[in-house]
């Protein structure tokens, strides 16, 4: 699927005097499934929720598929808020049929299935299931209504390592199955690295970094050689990170071409390396962004 699934421009929510969100300018391609970081605080739950319409911008817009969330879309989106709310009183079962009444493309069978093949009492109130347990029935009420964006905030944070690889390993074959794009915030960046093609990183409440996981693991490296001034790196590369010993610094680095002085080492990334990066040197007066393609 082509297209741009959701798209912010100049977005800002503050709460009383305190921005929780400004200035956030982002695209995310559809088909995609992107990871959301960023540490407590950063603005997460809160772009989250102005992109399924709960929240009204202060400032900029929000679009899905090209629409305002708050008018047309809302049957194109699922979403599975951070603390699973849902009708404690009424069973998967009854939420299951309940569903069905409220939405267009509802597909019984999949919530079905899915909660049988975990032994989710299907028939107990969901507020005397585990939050690990609820968490599944919501995300099985989500992929049941075969939204084209599927919103996570932190979906997986109550599940248990196993529950939490069979919920990853249903969410990519959901979206595989359907072409749906995910947004999915997440602290567990094991998680992100294993399902995630692109990636936002939000730091108190601006966009740190955006874009294809591939492209960014591409652009930068970590680079290891003879101490040096930032400004004096070789090949133009911009450094994001740098911690240095009496004789030798460490970079993580944005290059812009391949470094052929030999006098530096160069390893690749991990995602976990990136992000860190970026989120310590967020605290820099200087911080670096990263836009993607
Ligand atoms: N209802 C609210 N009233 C006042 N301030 C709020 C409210 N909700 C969020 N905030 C503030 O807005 C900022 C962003 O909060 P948000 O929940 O979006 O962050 P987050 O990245 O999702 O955090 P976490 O990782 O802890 O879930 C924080 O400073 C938070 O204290």
């Amino acid at each position: 699927m082509t297209g741009i699934a959701l798209e912010t421009g100049a977005l800002g929510k503050r709460y009383g005097r305190t921005w929780a969100l400004r200035g956030c300018t982002l695209h995310l391609p559809a088909g995609q499934i992107a990871g959301l970081v960023g540490p407590n605080g950063a603005g997460k739950s809160t772009l989250l929720h102005l992109a399924v319409g709960l929240l009204r911008p202060d400032e900029g817009k929000v679009r899905i598929f090209g629409q305002d969330p708050r008018t047309a879309v809302l049957t194109d989106i699922g979403f599975v808020a951070q603390e699973t709310p849902l009708y404690r009183d009424f069973t998967a079962t009854e939420l299951i049929t309940l569903g069905g009444k409220l939405n267009q493309r509802w597909d019984v069978e999949l919530a079905r299935s899915r909660l049988a093949q975990l032994g989710i009492p299907a028939d107990r109130p969901v507020g005397k299931l585990s939050s690990g347990q609820r968490a599944q029935v919501a995300l099985a009420l989500a992929l049941a209504k075969r939204p084209r964006l599927l919103l996570l905030d932190e979906p997986a944070a109550a599940l248990d390592p196993l529950a939490r690889r069979e919920f990853l390993q249903t969410l990519m074959g959901a979206v595989g199955d359907t072409g749906a794009t995910v947004l999915l915030s997440s602290h567990l960046m094991a998680d992100l690295e294993r399902v995630c093609d692109y990636l936002i990183v939000l730091q108190t409440g601006h966009v740190q970094l955006a874009g294809a996981v591939d492209d960014l693991l591409a652009e930068h490296r970590t680079l290891v050689g003879p101490r040096t001034a930032s400004g004096a790196l070789p090949g133009g590369a911009q450094v994001i990170r740098a911690s240095h010993t009496d004789r030798q610094s460490t970079l993580l680095a944005r290059i812009a071409r391949p470094i052929e002085n030999p006098a530096w080492a160069q390893h690749e990334v991990t995602l976990e390396d990136l992000v860190l990066a970026y989120l310590a040197a967020a605290d820099t007066p200087t911080a670096p962004t990263c836009m993607g393609k």
